[in-house]
C-alpha cells in the first residue's frame, strides 16, 4: 500500500485528491496539512468524505509528512519549492501541482511568476507530467510537475498535428475557458456567484502565466519554434476546461480523424471523438478523459481541435494520480476509472 501525503488539503485540488484517492485500491493517505485547520477532521470540512477518511487535518511543519512514500503538492505557486529537497532527500517522491517546476528556464518562471525560485538547481530534474507525451521519463521521476489545466488541453490538442509537422507552427491559436473552480477556493471576488455567475468573459489577455508553459510544451512536441497566441475565458460554471483550438494546415492531404485516432488509440484517458461530434464539459465532469475533436471546416486550410476535460480531474487532480500510478509501476488507471457525472 502506498502511503500519500497531500499538502494544501483544504483547496480545490486538494480535496479533489482525497475524492480520487478514497477509492483508489493501492493508496493510504495517511497526512494532510492545512495551517489553519489542523487538528480538524477533514470530513468536518468536507462532507462528502465522510465515512471515508477518519484523519484530520495537520500542520505543514508537523513531520507527518516524513512517514510518506509520495507527497502532492495542491498549494500555490512558491509553496512546494521550498519543502521539496527535504522532502526528496529522504526518499520521499514528489508530485507537484503547482507551476513551481514545470519551465525549465528559471528567468522566465521568475519574470511570470512575480518571485525567485527558492531551488532552481531541480528544475532541470523534474518531469513534466503530461503521461501521453512523458510516460517512460515520469516512471522514473523523483519530482513530477504537473501541468496547467489550460496548457494539459491545449497540448493534447496540438500534439498529434506539431508531431508530424502537418501545421504552420508559427500562428496557433488557443481560445480556452474554464469554470470558476479553475481559480481556487481562496480566490479573487471575481468567480464569486454574484460576480461570475450568468456571465462570459476573457481575462489575462494581454498576456497569460500560462502562455510560457504552452509555448515550451508546443516546442517540445514540435522540435522547433513555436508562436501561439492563447486567451483564456472565464465561464459560470463549477468544473470544465474547453479549448478551440485554430491552425493553418502545411499539408491538407492528410486524415485528420484517422491522424487523431491513431495518435491515441491506447491511451486510456484521451478520447477521439467520432468525426463531426462537438464535446461538451458536461460530458467529462469528474472524468480523468479529455475528450477532442478535429475539423477541417469547408475543407479548407484551416483544422479547428475542440478539447474539453475536467480542470480538477485531468486538468489537475486526476492527472497527478495516473502520475503516481505509472510512477509506481500501478494500472494507470487505478482509482480512475469511474465515469464522468452526468448530468
Ligand atoms: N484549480 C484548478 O483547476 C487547478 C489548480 N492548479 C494548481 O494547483 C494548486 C492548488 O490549486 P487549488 O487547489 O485550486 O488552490 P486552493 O486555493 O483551492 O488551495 C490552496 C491550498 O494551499 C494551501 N496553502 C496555501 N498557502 C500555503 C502555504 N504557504 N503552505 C502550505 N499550504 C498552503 C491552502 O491550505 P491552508 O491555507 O489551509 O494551509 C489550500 O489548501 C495551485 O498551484 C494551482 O495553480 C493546477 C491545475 C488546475
Ligand atoms: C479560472 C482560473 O482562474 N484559472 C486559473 C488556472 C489554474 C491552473 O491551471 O493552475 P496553474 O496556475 O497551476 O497552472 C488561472 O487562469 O490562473
Amino acid at each position: 500500500m502506498i502511503k500519500a501525503g497531500i499538502v494544501g488539503g483544504t483547496g480545490y485540488t486538494g480535496v479533489e485528491l482525497l475524492r480520487l484517492l478514497a477509492v483508489h485500491p493501492d493508496v493510504e493517505v495517511c497526512a494532510i496539512t492545512s495551517r489553519g485547520e489542523a487538528g480538524r477532521p477533514v470530513a468536518d470540512l468536507f462532507p462528502n468524505l465522510r465515512g471515508h477518511y477518519d484523519l484530520c487535518f495537520t500542520d505543514p511543519a508537523s513531520g507527518e509528512l516524513d512517514k510518506c512514500d509520495v507527497v502532492f503538492f495542491a498549494t500555490p505557486h512558491g509553496v512546494a519549492q521550498s519543502t521539496v529537497p527535504g522532502l526528496l532527500a529522504k526518499g520521499i517522491k514528489v508530485i507537484d501541482l503547482s507551476a513551481d517546476f514545470r519551465i525549465r528556464d528559471v528567468a522566465l518562471w521568475e519574470q511570470w511568476y512575480k518571485q525567485p525560485h527558492a531551488c532552481p538547481e531541480l528544475v532541470d530534474e523534474a518531469v513534466y507530467g503530461l503521461p501521453e507525451l512523458n510516460r517512460d521519463k515520469i516512471r522514473e521521476a523523483r519530482l513530477i510537475a504537473c501541468p496547467g489545466c489550460y496548457p494539459t488541453s491545449v497540448l493534447l490538442g496540438f500534439l498529434p498535428l506539431l508531431e508530424q509537422g502537418i501545421i504552420d507552427a508559427s500562428d496557433l491559436i488557443a481560445n480556452s475557458a474554464s469554470g470558476a473552480s479553475g481559480a481556487g477556493r481562496q480566490a479573487s471576488i471575481g468567480t464569486l456567484l454574484t460576480e461570475a455567475g450568468e456571465s462570459f468573459k476573457a481575462y489575462a489577455t494581454a498576456g497569460h502565466r500560462h502562455l510560457p508553459e504552452i509555448t515550451q510544451g508546443l516546442q517540445d512536441i514540435a522540435g522547433g519554434k513555436v508562436s501561439v497566441t492563447f486567451v483564456p475565458h472565464l465561464l459560470p460554471i463549477v468544473r470544465g476546461i474547453h479549448s478551440t483550438l485554430y491552425a493553418t494546415l502545411s499539408n491538407k492531404d492528410v486524415d485528420l480523424q484517422s491522424l487523431y485516432e491513431e495518435r491515441y488509440r491506447d491511451e486510456p484517458f484521451v478520447d477521439v471523438m467520432p468525426a463531426g461530434s462537438q464535446p461538451e464539459t458536461r460530458s467529462v465532469k469528474g472524468g480523468n478523459t479529455c475528450r477532442i475533436s478535429v475539423f477541417r471546416p469547408q475543407d479548407g486550410d484551416k483544422v479547428v481541435v475542440l478539447v474539453v476535460e475536467d480542470n480538477l480531474v485531468k486538468g489537475a487532480s486526476g492527472q497527478a494520480i495516473q502520475n503516481m500510478n505509472i510512477l509506481f509501476g500501478l494500472p494507470e488507471n487505478a482509482g480512475l476509472m469511474a465515469p464522468a457525472l452526468l448530468p
